[in-house]
């Protein structure tokens, strides 16, 4: 009795074993693909966890070098630094974000100095200097553009200036890659990369994150500029756009609701696309494995290969040291 090419064709036989399946895998992780996001706040040997983002941290600069040290330890050679900023420090135009001495610049300067061969990447993005909570300046209720987008190209030059290798807006104005670019430049910061957050999408997924930085919008949403999740072939355009405007990388954010999105940007640009695993991705997984509802290890390694098979050249992922270290293991 033969079915088709049955019993001649048997796909199984590539699946027998670890090294035959090893052998076949047509897509593989490892550290240096992940970006890990890093929070750091004001104070001195503290760290504060996140409420909703179990065994994820909010570190003072001399901790987080801890941490940074055990993520370089584990082959991870990226990080993307997110700083927490006290209510006090918040204005309508985002004013400390462009102090050199501010948080996120001693932040840059202190992580190169101590780890001179670690990338530093810094998210750049007036929110959590916002007194609104918001990606821009706001004017009788709206997020103005172009106003905006002068502060953010001051604030890109103010982390080359700290020594970050790349920065990376992630407010969704238009026409911030070209200002940035021409600014960076200007500025003598030719070697200082742009990752762009291309699409990025108005998402409930960013809640726990929004914990960490205190940084919720103070009213209304973030939806006049992050994009509809309803769309992809708008994301598609949106990365275009930051390619010819000089993006050398572009993203998308969040990650597991739109792989599609991942797999119809990285056919329609030339440059490496990242995904952001974002906070409401890992605090989701956290919670099911707590429960016992999910194996964490194995939902984990099969999220991120997703993102790959999607694909994502690049990861930001809370799981960078976690996947890293099951990377090293095996
Ligand atoms: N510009 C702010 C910013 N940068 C990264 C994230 C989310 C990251 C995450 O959820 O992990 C956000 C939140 C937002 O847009 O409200
Ligand atoms: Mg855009």
């Amino acid at each position: 009795m033969t079915h088709g090419q049955f019993p001649y064709i048997r796909g199984r036989r590539l699946r027998t074993s670890s090294a035959m399946r090893e052998m076949v895998a047509e897509h593989h992780l490892k550290p240096a693909d992940f970006i890990a996001p890093v929070f750091v706040m004001e104070g001195d040997n503290s760290r504060v966890e996140i409420p909703s983002m179990p065994g994820y941290y909010r570190y003072s600069l001399d901790l987080l070098m801890d941490e940074i040290g055990e993520l370089k330890e584990v082959g991870v050679r990226s990080v993307l630094v997110f700083a927490k900023v006290p209510d006090e420090k918040k204005d309508n135009r985002g004013t400390e974000a462009l102090n050199p001495e501010g948080l996120m610049q001693r932040a840059v300067r202190t992580i190169k100095k101590q780890f001179p061969e670690m990338l530093v990447m810094t998210d750049v993005a007036m929110d959590p200097y916002s007194s609104y909570g918001h990606d821009g300046i706001v004017e009788d209720g709206e997020i103005l553009n172009d106003e905006s987008v002068e502060v953010l190209a001051k604030m890109a030059v103010s982390h080359a200036a700290a020594g970050a290798d790349m920065v990376a807006p992630s407010d969704m104005m238009d026409g911030r890659i070209a200002a940035m670019r021409e600014s960076l430049d200007e500025a003598g910061f030719k070697h200082t990369g742009l990752m762009a957050y291309s699409a990025k999408y108005a998402s409930s997924y960013y809640g726990p994150f929004r914990d960490a930085l205190d940084s919720a919008p103070g009213f209304g949403d973030k939806k006049t500029y992050q994009m509809d999740p309803a769309n992809v072939r708008e994301a598609v355009r949106e990365a275009k756009l930051d390619e010819q405007e000089g993006a050398d990388i572009v993203m998308v954010k969040p990650g597991l609701p739109y792989l599609d999105v991942i797999r119809a940007v990285r056919e329609n640009v030339s440059v490496p696309v990242s995904v952001y695993n974002v906070s409401g991705e890992y605090a989701m997984l956290k919670a099911a494995a707590e429960k016992g509802w999910l194996n964490e290890e194995q939902a984990m390694m099969e999220a991120l290969v997703g993102f790959k098979r999607a694909g994502a050249d690049l990861i930001a992922t809370y799981f960078a040291k976690a996947a890293s270290e099951l990377l090293n293991d095996y």
